[in-house]
């Protein structure tokens, strides 16, 4: 499958890059937010649209013919950075920083602004299933047994305000090339919004990683 690349990244060239592209980012998220909250008069967002007009003009000099992808360096390090709920160049991710442990329990502190409205002054509810698909596969990818999703299922039990909120997800069972990962979005006063989830190593993986048809007993290594 096209999308994930081994480059020769250093760890001083990604430290560079985060350091570049972390606030450079984060500066488009403002824009974002700052786009849906102002109340500035008509001719002002016709003049910041303009200049907004030469900006994308300048970033589209010199583009990738497609989508960031998921790299690699020799090391293995991992970089998402396209990715819409981690990526460290998408805007339209939180981004969330998550924790992992290899046991393939995952967590994070995250905040969700304006932009991730549903009901007013609520996360939408398919922004709820697009962060946890991202710490179920997380559970699965820590836990060593990395997988497409296959199925998820959501159980709102409760409105979850935008604010300031955290998650965690695990890996509930594995059975050869399925792991089944549970998890839950929390505010304040706890849960709002339960998950689970069953993530499979797609066939061109297992092509790759048991090339003798045996994916019984060992998982495939991951990397991050
Ligand atoms: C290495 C991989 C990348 C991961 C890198 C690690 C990254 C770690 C951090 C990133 C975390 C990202 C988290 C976001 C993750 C997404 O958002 S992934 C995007 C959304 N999901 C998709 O697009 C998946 C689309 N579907 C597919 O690609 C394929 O249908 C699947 C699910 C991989 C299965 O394909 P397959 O392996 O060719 O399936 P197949 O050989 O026919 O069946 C294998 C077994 O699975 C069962 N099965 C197949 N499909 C289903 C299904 N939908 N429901 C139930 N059972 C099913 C079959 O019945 C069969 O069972 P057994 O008969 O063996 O008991």
């Amino acid at each position: 499958m096209g999308g994930f690349q081994q480059d020769e990244m250093t760890p001083e060239q990604i430290e560079h890059e985060v350091g570049l592209y972390g606030p450079f980012t984060e500066v488009v998220r403002e824009l974002v937010d700052a786009t849906i909250r102002t109340e500035v008069d008509d001719d002002e967002i016709r003049a910041v649209q303009a200049e907004l007009e030469d900006i994308v003009a300048r970033l589209r000099r010199s583009q990738l013919d497609g989508p960031y992808g998921v790299r690699f360096n020799a090391t293995g390090h991992g970089r998402p950075w396209g990715n819409s709920v981690v990526g460290l160049r998408n805007a339209i991710a939180p981004p969330l920083a998550i924790e992992r442990e290899s046991t393939g329990r995952v967590r994070c502190e995250f905040h969700l602004g304006a932009a991730y409205e549903g009901p007013p002054s609520l996360v939408h509810g398919g922004v709820s299933a697009l962060i946890l698909d991202q710490m179920l596969g997380e559970a699965a990818g820590a836990g060593g047994r990395p997988g497409m999703t296959a199925t998820l299922t959501l159980h709102y039990r409760r409105a979850t305000p935008l604010g300031d909120l955290r998650a965690e997800a695990w890996i509930e069972r594995t059975e050869g090339i399925k792991t089944w990962a549970h998890g839950r979005i929390e505010d304040a006063e706890g849960v709002t919004v339960e998950a689970e989830g069953l993530f499979i190593l797609p066939r061109w993986a297992r092509e790759l990683a048991f090339p003798t048809g045996d994916a019984a007993e060992t998982p495939p290594s991951y990397a991050e």
